[in-house]
């Protein structure tokens, strides 16, 4: 287990954020966590990373309690925060050479550390940023530095916080291939938080939805839609006039219009419900105080 988190409960002042939350993370999985703005995934994600202490509960990343991590645990760690600053005068390649160093004497034979500077800069898409000043890179270019920094250790786990803000689509896909190669490559753990559900779908193998200090929802995208949605829509054209129904088993719908109309049936679309739809609904019947204990243990 990388991550294990059980009755996590954090506290600014007299508000409570964090109520209870309970969930774990194995090697090579890659974890999305989404919630609502302010529903705590960023504390959740700080504590992780030892930055922040909670108020209770049980955390173990990599084996160890985050608070008492030493330099050998956060050099197993990456991490991509939603903004950096600092560095504008270095330039792209001086400062991930100059990062990777820190790495070395962490290097084993498994994993060899730090990421070589020039795959890294070509594995992020900066190959001709590689001499500007970071303070000269546009937005996407710095997304895209922060994530070279994130890896450049070789990380066991890497957090992403809102890692794509920012990016153009073809940066977007650029990201989701190299997610995916790091985690089947390397066989690193990933938990990352994002706004874009189409992307915690094309990425995770879990979605955890956070919302009331909670984590309401666990599970692949798939058992996240089909426990919610449970029904699919079927559209289909009759005659010159369109139709459209809702059904638990769209299969078997579909062979009965077959059945039925044998000829005649065109444009034939059958749709499930999106991640978005489903977290939605999900969001939605929590906070009107429809989700259950059952139902959130069921996924
Ligand atoms: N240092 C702090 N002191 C007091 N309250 C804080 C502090 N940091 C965060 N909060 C509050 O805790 C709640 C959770 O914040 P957090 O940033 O973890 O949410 P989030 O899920 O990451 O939100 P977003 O999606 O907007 O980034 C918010 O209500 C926020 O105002």
């Amino acid at each position: 287990m990388v991550i294990d988190v059980r009755d996590l409960r954090m506290r600014y002042g007299t508000v409570d954020v964090l109520h209870g939350v309970d969930f774990t993370a194995e090697r090579g999985e890659v974890v999305a966590l989404l919630g609502p703005n302010g529903a705590g995934k960023t504390t959740t994600i700080e504590i992780l990373e030892g930055f922040r202490m909670p108020s209770a509960g049980q955390v173990r990343v990599l084996g160890v309690d985050p608070a008492k991590g030493d330099e050998l645990w956060r050099a197993k760690l990456g991490v991509v925060l939603q903004s950096w600053r600092d560095h504008a005068r270095w330039k792209v390649r001086e400062l991930l050479d100059h990062l990777g160093r820190y790495y070395a004497p962490y290097s084993t034979p498994d994993r060899v550390r730090p990421f070589d500077t020039d795959a890294l800069i070509r594995t992020v898409g900066l190959e001709e940023h590689a001499h500007k000043k970071i303070g000269k890179l546009s937005g996407g270019q710095r997304r895209r530095l922060d994530v070279a920094i994130g890896i450049v250790g070789k990380p066991e786990l890497l957090f992403l916080d809102e890692p794509t803000a920012g990016f153009d689509p073809h940066a977007r896909r650029d990201f989701h291939d190299l997610v995916h190669r790091l985690s089947d490559l390397e066989g690193m753990t990933i938990l990352l938080t994002t706004h874009d559900l189409a992307e915690a779908e094309k990425l995770a193998d879990r979605i955890l939805v956070l919302a009331g200090g909670r984590i309401i929802a666990d599970g692949s995208p798939d058992q996240l839609s089909r426990q919610v949605a449970g029904q699919a829509e079927v559209r289909w054209t009759q005659a010159g006039q369109r139709h459209v129904h809702a059904t638990d088993d769209a299969t078997g719908f579909v062979r009965d219009l077959f059945a039925q109309h044998s000829r005649g049936i065109s444009e034939l679309e059958v749709r499930r419900s999106t991640l978005e739809d489903t977290y939605l609904t999900l969001v939605q019947r929590f906070e009107s105080g429809q989700a259950n204990e059952e139902e959130v243990a069921a996924l």
